[in-house]
């Protein structure tokens, strides 16, 4: 049976159905007919930790320490996860963002976006936000200006592959000259460490699989993907030119997944196109079927297969990054960031229904332009070079990212105060409290508007009695 959500706003972590109901999730996704109901809890923020293996843990890279790292594009979905593994190595991080695609802070707020607020939950960490356009290059020097900054972590950029082919000087423009204002500004600061995200797009249609980094690039398929080779070829350029450059270009093969907290997670304000999103609508019931492009590839069982990683992991591939720039001058070195794997559309399919208990109808239609029929990582030298390796699996990152749906079927619409009041008013405290408790000062800075009316969060401390965006 399909059922549309048609609950009342609740808070992150709670089915759907006024605070404290015990309306569970079967009133409200495409729930498998039978199946014993489960509401989702939320775990533990540990639970990452605990899902890692022992060694991992024991050899966690703390090299942040005593460091501050700008992350331009900090409020997106790769940007946001990743600020939480930098916070827990012991960065300081300043985070930029203009809101292109990611949910903007509340005009009365705390001047943090909902994402960032949420990542200090989840660290129990503070950061610093400035909302900034990479265009805005005087913004941008007055931000080097104001902070000492070691190294940079550049995110921003607008990554739809439909939108790229319609608007292509838009993409050159605000993927191209933001680049270069960026790396403008670090030089005459004096800042040469960069990790860069780039994209497996680079490769156009593979030559040979699995794919290493030495795979001819430029051959690619949308004005997207050719923003990300040009910029690589930037950074190859000025690394030539002035030997003080040390980056590292990081090709991402298809992020998916959210923190297992539910508490952060992808909520573009564009469409969506990617497939785990859309698959996610039509397990809610928001979305009649899933369109499956193109069932007579030479395949496995006739999809697209594609190396699908947690975000988490994702993340941790910064990490590792930063530390080896920290550690070694290569001027520039490029990674793929992926888990090794190729996994058909239909075999996504299949696990998706299994971890999260629904059933997702799909019909089979034509190819869609554009797409690659084959595309995995080899991604050893990653693991050679920087220590790295994938840890989550295909079910984990499908269960984590239909938590993040579940808890947050509106998106960042629920907000921070409701789940910190929650978790609060559980364990019996007030919020100041709560998070007095969980090592957050009562002593708040609230967000100062800057001369040109940007905001910034100082310290990222959560204002209390003020409310939160
Ligand atoms: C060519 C290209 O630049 N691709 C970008 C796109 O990868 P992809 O096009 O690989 O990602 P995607 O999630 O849109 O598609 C993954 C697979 O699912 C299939 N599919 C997708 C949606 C749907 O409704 N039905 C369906 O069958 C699609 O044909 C493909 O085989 O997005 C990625 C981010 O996640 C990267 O930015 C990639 O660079």
């Amino acid at each position: 049976m399909l059922l549309r959500n048609t609950a009342q706003p609740q808070l992150p972590g709670q089915p759907p159905g006024p605070p404290g109901s015990t309306v569970d999730s079967t009133r409200w996704c495409n729930r498998r007919s039978g199946a014993a109901s489960e509401p989702w809890i939320v775990p533990a923020p540990d639970v990452l930790e605990r899902r890692r293996s022992k060694e991992w843990l024991e050899a966690r890279d703390m090299s942040g320490a005593g460091l501050t790292v700008l992350v331009t594009g900090g409020a997106g979905y790769i940007g946001s996860h990743c600020t939480v593994e930098l916070l827990q190595a012991g960065y300081a991080v300043i985070a930029l963002d203009n809101f292109v695609n990611s949910v903007p802070s509340a005009p009365s707020g705390s001047g943090l976006p909902p994402s960032l607020q949420r990542v200090q939950l989840i660290t129990g960490k503070e950061l610093t936000f400035y909302e900034c356009d990479l265009l805005d290059k005087t913004r941008l020097q007055q931000i080097f200006q104001e902070h000492k900054i070691d190294c940079v972590i550049h995110f921003a950029a607008i990554k739809a592959v439909g939108e790229s082919m319609q608007f292509p000087l838009l993409y050159y423009k605000n993927n191209l000259i933001a680049t270069i204002n960026l790396l403008e500004v670090m030089e005459a600061h004096n800042v040469y460490q960069l990790v860069f995200s780039s994209s497996c797009t680079v490769y156009g249609n593979p030559e040979s699989l699995p794919i290493t980094e030495s795979h001819p690039t430029g051959d690619v398929t949308n004005v997207y993907g050719r923003t990300k080779h040009f910029i690589e070829g930037m950074l190859k350029d000025i690394s030539a030119a002035n030997s003080k450059w040390n980056i590292i270009a990081l090709r991402y093969f298809n992020p998916v997944g959210a923190h297992p907290t539910g508490l952060i997670g992808e909520d573009p304000t564009k469409e969506f196109t990617n497939i785990m999103p859309y698959m996610a609508q039509v397990a809610m019931g928001n979305k009649p079927h899933l369109t499956i492009f193109g069932g007579d590839y030479d395949t496995v069982d006739g999809t697209g297969v594609r190396d699908y990683i947690h975000v988490m992991d994702l993340a941790s591939g910064h990490v590792a990054a930063l530390s080896k720039l920290h550690k070694d001058h290569q001027r520039i070195r490029i990674y793929n960031l992926g888990t090794g794997k190729g996994v058909s559309v239909l075999q996504l399919l299949k696990i998706f229904e299994a971890v999260t208990d629904t059933e997702i109808p799909f019909k089979i239609c034509s190819r869609r332009d554009g797409d690659i029929v084959s595309m995995y990582a080899n991604a050893s030298l990653a693991e050679k070079e920087l220590g790295w390796k994938s840890q989550f699996t295909l079910p984990q990152m499908c269960k984590d990212f239909w938590r993040w749906q579940t808890m947050n079927p509106d998106g960042y619409r629920s907000s921070v105060e409701n789940s910190v009041s929650r978790k609060a008013s559980q364990n019996g405290h007030t919020v100041t409290e709560h998070l007095k408790k969980n090592g957050h000062s009562d002593n708040s800075v609230p967000a100062k508007s800057s001369q040109n009316g940007h905001h910034q969060h100082t310290n990222g401390k959560i204002p209390m009695g003020n409310g939160h965006s």
